[in-house]
């Protein structure tokens, strides 16, 4: 991007323009990031223990004020970054990051666990995170991830599990890449396409852009916001259980005449949606959470996404 000459205004928000999508970060104070909300943020009341939570990090000043918080599975809780080098092409292993970050502002204690490709994936961890990929790092990731069914095993355990996009199409049933049809893991029951049209249809272009989600009302989530980028096209298998994720208020999603993206089983959440999505969406990470922690301390913000929000909804004109 151009640097404004001196004495230039610097663009703003509103110079956000849709179409062409060019996204112009809204100016924030840049410190925030790294400390953590004011303890009047939380909606526990104070007189509750503090936090088990022992990090160096967390002990210094307010932590220590911060409430307790419902037993983790375990004492740590471990979030599993799926094969980063062939699904992570999208930025999506930011939602690692989000997810952790979460927990510890919460006095709660988090750790990455990146798991190279070619490498067993465990089963113990809390929370699976996959993200998006090419057609052919996409097949590499499904042929690894059937070699053991770890993250079968811990779903069936309580485990959550984010998949996006490529992801998501992995833990289906079946997609298609390289002209074939690859079994993925079976975990959701939705099957994946270049097309679900008759066969001398022509191919539905790829489709890229914003996306924005009215989600189902049973997740009680505010509007989803994110970017997709993808050719295959997703739908629910007869029987299949769930509820869709959202409804596509801008965007595509699954592709379908239901207009609808993702789905959402159990504790597992298949999108199409990166941005990363849980940082544009902190209240999906707060699901995520949940799922595994039980109901958690509420945790505005942090400022900086509300800012992002409210900025991106207003370029899509659906403030
Ligand atoms: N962004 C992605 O993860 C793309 C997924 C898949 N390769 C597709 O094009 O449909």
């Amino acid at each position: 991007m151009r640097r404004p000459v001196h004495g230039e205004p610097e663009p703003q928000p509103d110079a956000y323009q849709h179409p062409p999508q060019r996204y112009v970060p809204p100016r924030l104070p840049a410190q925030h990031l790294f400390e953590p909300p004011a303890p009047s943020a939380w909606s526990e009341p104070e007189s509750r223990p503090p936090a088990r939570r022992s990090d160096s990090f967390l002990d210094q000043g307010r932590y220590q004020e911060l409430p307790a918080v419902p037993a983790a599975r375990e004492s740590t809780t471990r979030i599993a970054l799926i094969y980063p080098e062939l699904l992570g092409t999208y930025g999506d292993g930011g939602n690692a990051l989000v997810l952790t970050q979460r927990l510890r502002w919460r006095g709660i204690a988090a750790e990455v666990v990146s798991v190279p490709a070619g490498e067993p994936v465990p089963a113990g961890c809390d929370i699976y995170l996959l993200g998006g990929g090419e057609d052919e790092p996409q097949t590499l990731a499904a042929e690894g991830l059937r070699r053991n069914n770890s993250i079968e095993r811990a779903v069936a355990g309580g485990a959550a599990v984010l998949a996006v996009c490529a992801g998501y199409q992995v833990i289906g049933q079946s997609f298609p890449a390289g002209g074939k049809i690859h079994d993925g893991l079976g975990l959701l029951g939705v099957e994946t396409r270049r097309s679900f049209d008759p066969p001398d249809a022509p191919l539905p272009p790829r489709v890229v852009g914003d996306i924005a989600l009215d989600p189902d009302p049973s997740l009680r989530l505010p509007l989803v916001l994110g970017y997709e980028n993808h050719g295959g096209r997703t739908r629910p298998l007869p029987g299949a259980r769930g509820v869709p994720f959202g409804k596509v208020r801008i965007g595509l999603g699954n592709g379908i005449p239901e207009g609808t993206d993702g789905l959402v089983e159990g504790t597992v959440l298949g999108t199409y949606l990166h941005g990363p999505v849980l940082a544009q969406n902190p209240a999906v990470a707060d699901l995520l959470l949940t799922w595994v922690h039980g109901p958690l301390p509420a945790l505005p913000g942090p400022p900086e996404v509300d800012a992002l929000r409210a900025a991106r909804a207003r370029a899509l004109q659906i403030a």
